[in-house]
């Protein structure tokens, strides 16, 4: 089966300024890839390159197989396949949400009983009951986006892209949307490409991700591979390992080396062994003792500087021998100056070589 979506060597450059660098990738129908990245990356750019709103300087985009923009092919936003919800809704103002869902469905000469049964699923689906008539500024924050998305979705296209659609939400509303629209997405069986800054919002509602870093695809994976194997610290530090120490590899290059003690970990790239190490871990995943425990690997000796009560634990900021800040939580406060032993689990603990700290650059 021929991908849904397919870009090879697509580049964009504003003012001279390389903001993507040359990337490919192939979506499948039926498939939901969020581009995740921090602001500034190129995601909404990447996003607009393909709904048609911006021209891209080289390689190709093609949709269905057939070439939408390449090749001396340019079909424009309207032509194409897509439908996009944006992150400030972008309603119609002078229309009814009715008219506002109904608009893409109009110009596209749909037959009024589809028309009109579409709209009931969509209302009944989406929660919008007794809003119909309303003009859109009558409605609330989380109404708007959901008749945003009821807008997006009733041309039927073969892909949805979405700009960061939940950013404007309360955190509360914000929760809520992010689980509502995953399972939205996945009733209607939607292909859908989701542009967020937020690691959960991308884990609930992508089938893979993309991780986007100044213009080009660090990792590209499955929410779980991304999360227990991030292919740079750069990853790592996106899916919140935040501790980061940097060390030395032993000789044979099997683990490294901090105030005499050794530490094995996931290897994440053995080629560029030698010389310097970036050891990084979550400080959930952290335990402390209050001495060495015999027997036991993965373990350092650290000193307390800080307890911070935050409700369910205490966020414990501990100095190591070498003086590298590290974190871990704990049921209890330690007492600043404390001398403990911090436990890493070798699974979760990721161990790079300090050459992979520029990953796809
Ligand atoms: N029309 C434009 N003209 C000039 N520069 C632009 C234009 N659009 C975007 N840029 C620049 O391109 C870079 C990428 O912008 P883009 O909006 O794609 O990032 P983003 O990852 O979506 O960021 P955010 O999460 O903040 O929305 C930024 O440095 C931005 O300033």
């Amino acid at each position: 089966m021929k991908p849904i979506l397919k870009l090879e060597g697509v580049h964009k450059s504003f003012d001279k300024q390389e903001v993507l660098r040359p990337l490919s990738f192939e979506m499948n129908q039926g498939e939901r890839i969020c581009i995740l990245g921090p602001s500034g990356c190129g995601k909404s750019t990447l996003l607009q390159l393909i709904a048609g709103l911006l021209t891209i300087d080289g390689g190709i985009i093609e949709m269905g197989g057939k070439p939408v923009d390449g090749k001396k092919q340019f079909i424009p936003p309207e032509k194409r396949p897509v439908n996009m919800v944006f992150q400030d809704y972008a309603l119609w103002p002078h229309m009814t949400v009715r008219q506002n869902i109904e608009y893409g469905m109009k110009r596209s000469r749909t037959d009024s009983s589809v028309r009109k049964q579409r709209l009931d699923r969509l209302q009944s689906m989406l929660q919008l009951e007794g809003l119909l008539d309303r003009l859109p500024t009558e409605c609330s924050g989380g109404q708007q986006q959901r008749i945003g998305m009821a807008r997006a979705l009733a041309t039927e296209p073969s892909i949805l892209l979405m700009d960061e659609p939940l950013s404007n939400l309360d955190v509360k509303l914000r929760t809520e949307m992010r689980s509502e629209l995953a399972s939205l997405l996945s009733d209607l069986d939607t292909t859908a490409l989701y542009v967020t800054h937020d690691m959960l919002e991308a884990f609930t509602l992508a089938d893979r991700i993309m991780v986007l870093r100044a213009g080009g695809i660090d990792q590209f994976a499955e929410p779980h591979q991304l999360f227990s194997r991030p292919k740079t610290p750069w990853v790592a530090q996106l899916m919140g390992y935040h501790n980061r120490l940097s060390t030395e590899f032993t000789m044979d290059g099997s683990a490294t080396h901090i105030a005499e003690e050794y530490i094995t970990g996931q290897m994440m790239d053995r080629g560029a062994l030698g010389g310097r190490a970036i050891v990084m871990s979550h400080p959930e995943q952290l335990r402390i003792s209050m001495k060495r425990e015999e027997r036991e690997s993965n373990q350092i000796p650290v000193i307390v500087k800080q307890s911070i009560f935050e409700g369910i634990h205490w966020r414990v900021i501990m100095r190591t021998r070498d003086n590298q800040l590290i974190q871990a939580f704990n049921k209890e406060s330690l007492e600043p100056g404390s001398e403990c032993w911090l436990h890493l689990s070798p699974k979760q603990t990721m161990i790079y070589p300090e050459s992979a700290e520029y990953g796809n650059g």
